[in-house]
Formats: structure tokens, C-alpha cells, sequence
């Protein structure tokens, strides 16, 4: 079974507005709702591919109410715990001639509600997959992947995708792959990183503290794999006009997954990886299966 874990999931609200300007007025062209946070994401995509997952994480109030139920219609199992503070928060992602982000702070997460979630970790079992994904919000404990790997049993196969110190700090859990982007890689070493060599040398060095697969995405540019063997693969993308790049690195990490437990084989894999994630790219919103289906055709 695989499990997500978006800790503070979202209501992403995007809009397209005219030349926006500060301080007065201004009017929505197009509005749509989609149900966000890195792991719930990650789920949907799954979903796409016909690989059912549970997402955990923390919802409060009637967003986090209508993230339940459209989930649900979805067809994708939650698991949530449901907090007595505040609410599941609404981020905005407005286009216009510039785009701009307005992320909320989310729930107020009790040490009870946390033990809930950590009690839920100790349930998997060997051969389970537990995704990680996303920052810790500023209500919670800074260590709490560490906690809930701390109480994870072995066996379970784990993937995170979180920026800098949160990765680096559970590391020694080797997890099964971690998805940085080229930006957060070289923030870990506090390094600019501009050359494919630096990639795959820091990547190497994420492996020398833990990390089994080091998959480093770079937008536009692809990806590459430096894979368990130390085998490194370079990935280009799919073409295609850039709508909305919200969720892509999500997508790629559910469609590396699905892809390597199909054929257990890492360039496949990455290829399906970057399927899902140019695909979303192209579209506005998670892609679907077939728009997955065209990138993958047009893929090498
Ligand atoms: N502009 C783009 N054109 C085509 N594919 C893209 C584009 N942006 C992202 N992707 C695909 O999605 C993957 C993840 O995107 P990236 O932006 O690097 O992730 P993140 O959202 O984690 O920063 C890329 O490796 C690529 O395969
Ligand atoms: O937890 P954060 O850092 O506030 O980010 C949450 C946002 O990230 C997203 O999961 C998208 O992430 P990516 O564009 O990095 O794939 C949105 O759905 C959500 O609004």
C-alpha cells in the first residue's frame, strides 16, 4: 500500500487577472479550485495512473471538509486527522503578467493530533511506501519527518521531497529516492550548481549520506537519475506549451514510483517521472492519464 503524507494540505485557488495592479480593484478572468499540498498531489497523480494510495495529513474546518469530499470523489482513500483549530488553509495562485503566490498558514496542530499521526506510521507494514512530501508548517514541531520515520517500520520504502535541512536531516533513513530540484540540491551545499558534472557530484554526495536514488529535477531543462547503482541518467522533456507548472515536480515523483513498481527498472521509471511531470506542466491543473499518455508517446 502506499501512503502520502501532506501535513498541511490546501485548497489552491488559481486565478488569472488582467495586468494586475496593487491597491485597487481587480476581477478574476478565469477561477478554478484544485485540491493541493505536495502529497495530495502526489496521490492524484497516482490515482491518474491507477495506483490507489492513502493520504494522511491534517485537515480543519470546511476547507478541509470539501478537500475530503472532493477527494473522495476522486476515488482517492484519505486518512486524514482532523484538527479542532483553525482551518485547511486557501493558497492563491494568481497569473497576470507576473505570478504571484499567497500560501496560507494552515491548522494549528496539537502534540495529541501529531501522536494521531504517528500512531498511523507505526500501523504500515514491510513493503509499504511512505511519500514525504513538502515543508513542515511553522505550527509544527521542526523534527516531525524525523518523528514519524523514527516510528515507521522497516521495511517501509520511503521517498521524500522536501527542501534543505528537512531532507538532509533523514537521510540516515535511507530513503528509497528523494526528488530535490537542481535549486534546492545546490541550497544544500550552499552552492550554485551549474553544470550537469556539479549535478551528479553533490547527487553522489546525497547518496554517501544515505539517500538510495537521487532523482534531481530542472524544470524546463529535465532531470537526471543518479540511480542505487550509481548509474546516472539524463532525461530531457516533453514538448509541449508551459500552462501552468504547479504540481510538476509532484507529478514526477508519482510517476517515478508507479513507473519503477511496473518494471522495477530506474530509466523507465524516470521516463514516467517526467511523463507525469511535463505533462502537468502543459495543462492547467494535475495532468490526466491521457494527457500523460501524449507526453509519454513523444518521449525518447
Ligand atoms: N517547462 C517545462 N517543460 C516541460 N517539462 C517540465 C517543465 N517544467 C517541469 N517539467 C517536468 O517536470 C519535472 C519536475 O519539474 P520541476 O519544476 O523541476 O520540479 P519542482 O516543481 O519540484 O521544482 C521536470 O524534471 C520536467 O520533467
Ligand atoms: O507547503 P507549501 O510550501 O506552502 O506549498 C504548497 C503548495 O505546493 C503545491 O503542492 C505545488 O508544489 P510544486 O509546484 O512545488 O510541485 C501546491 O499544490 C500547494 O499550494
Amino acid at each position: 500500500m502506499i501512503y502520502t503524507v501532506t501535513l498541511n494540505p490546501a485548497l489552491d485557488y488559481v486565478i488569472q487577472v488582467d495586468h494586475f495592479r496593487s491597491g485597487v480593484i481587480n476581477r478574476t478572468k478565469t477561477e478554478h479550485i484544485f485540491y493541493g499540498g505536495k502529497g495530495i498531489n502526489v496521490s492524484c497523480i497516482l490515482n491518474e495512473l491507477g495506483c490507489s494510495s492513502t493520504a494522511l495529513g491534517f485537515t480543519a474546518g470546511f476547507t478541509g471538509q470539501e478537500l475530503h469530499r472532493g477527494l473522495t470523489e476522486l476515488g482517492i482513500r484519505t486518512d486524514f486527522i482532523t484538527c479542532q483549530e483553525g482551518m485547511t488553509r486557501i493558497n492563491v495562485k494568481m497569473k497576470s503578467d507576473e505570478e504571484t503566490e499567497i500560501n496560507g498558514k494552515g491548522p494549528q496542530v496539537t502534540e495529541t493530533e501529531f501522536q494521531s499521526l504517528i500512531e498511523k506510521a507505526k500501523q504500515l507494514s514491510e513493503g509499504d511506501w511512505l511519500i514525504l512530501s513538502g515543508n513542515i508548517p511553522s505550527s509544527m514541531r521542526s523534527d516531525a519527518y524525523h518523528q514519524i520515520l523514527e516510528n515507521t517500520p522497516a521495511g517501509v520504502h520511503i521517498v521524500v521531497d522536501a527542501e534543505k535541512d528537512l531532507l538532509l536531516r533523514v537521510l540516515n533513513y535511507h530513503p528509497f529516492l528523494i526528488k530535490p530540484n537542481a535549486e534546492e540540491l545546490g541550497q544544500m551545499f550552499d552552492k550554485q550548481l551549474s553544470s550537469d558534472a556539479e549535478i551528479v557530484h553533490y547527487a553522489k554526495e546525497l547518496q554517501h549520506m544515505g539517500a538510495r536514488n537521487v532523482l534531481v529535477s530542472m524544470a524546463g531543462d529535465g532531470s537526471i537519475l543518479v540511480d542505487e547503482k550509481q548509474n546516472v541518467h539524463k532525461m530531457g522533456v516533453g514538448k509541449g506549451t508551459v500552462v501552468n507548472s504547479v504540481g510538476a515536480g509532484d507529478s514526477m515523483v508519482a510517476g517515478f514510483i508507479a513507473g519503477y513498481l511496473k518494471t522495477h527498472d530506474y530509466a523507465y521509471a524516470q521516463k514516467m517521472g517526467t511523463a507525469c511531470g511535463s505533462a502537468t506542466a502543459f495543462h492547467s491543473g494535475l495532468a490526466t492519464y491521457d494527457q500523460i499518455q501524449e507526453v509519454w508517446r513523444m518521449l525518447p
